[in-house]
């Protein structure tokens, strides 16, 4: 059975409906230029109502030691979702802050998931993203999708998920697909940039639940 995490959860009413709605994963942006980024203190809080079947996966990009401290404290984390992260600063951020880790591999060709190979064994799943345009704003969250025939055949170095531009409309066909066994929304459950919307997550769940 695929589960899903919605990522780039920011209000108590979109969090409790992707809890209500069977989400295995709820993601917190740690990363100042993300329409979704979280304070502290508002991670603190939302981090309050996630039950225990629920993952808190926080989301960074190349992150120092200081910011991921607090925000695992704050957000009470159960994984670390790294982008743009050197393999050697994985290992570390795994060693030091002993939890579970995701890196996103961003993906646009058959030659991105290269990237994937050198993390057999460093962490604990692969995220395959779409790769976002040179010089954008963020790593991932853009509503992009990535060729999902690029993963046909390609033996994955570790446990994964799938992401990029999924929505209700096409995640069923995502899952039917690949195999995915975790996929990962964000822009399609939302209204506009950064702002989620508890209908659009209601759908995607059901989607995910039906394939
Ligand atoms: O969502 C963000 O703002 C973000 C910022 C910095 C790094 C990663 C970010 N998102 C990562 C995710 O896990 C998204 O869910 C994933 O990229 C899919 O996004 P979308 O294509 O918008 O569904």
């Amino acid at each position: 059975m695929t589960t899903a995490k919605i990522c780039g959860l920011s209000t108590p009413d979109t969090l409790d409906a992707a809890i209500a709605g069977g989400a295995s994963h709820v993601g917190f942006v740690f990363f100042a230029p993300s329409p979704r980024n979280l304070s502290f203190d508002a991670a603190a809080g939302l981090a309050a109502r996630v039950p225990d079947r629920v993952a808190r996966v926080g989301v960074f990009v190349d992150p120092a030691d200081d910011l991921l401290e607090r925000a695992i404290a704050a957000g009470r984390l159960d994984v670390l979702q790294l982008h743009k992260t050197a393999p050697e600063r994985i290992a570390a951020i795994r060693a030091r802050h002993c939890l579970p880790v995701w890196a996103a591999v961003a993906v646009k060709a058959r030659a991105d998931l290269d990237a994937a190979r050198p993390l057999a064994g460093l962490v604990d799943r692969i995220l395959y993203d779409a790769k976002t345009p040179e010089g954008a704003s963020l790593p991932g969250g853009m509503g992009l999708r990535f060729d999902w025939g690029l993963l046909d055949g390609f033996r994955h170095p570790a446990p994964w998920a799938l992401s990029g531009g999924l929505d209700a409309g096409n995640v069923v066909e995502a899952i039917r697909r690949t195999g995915a066994p975790i996929v990962d929304v964000s822009s399609g459950v939302e209204s506009a940039p950064g702002v989620k919307d508890a209908t659009k997550i209601a759908a995607f769940l059901k989607a995910v639940s039906s394939a």
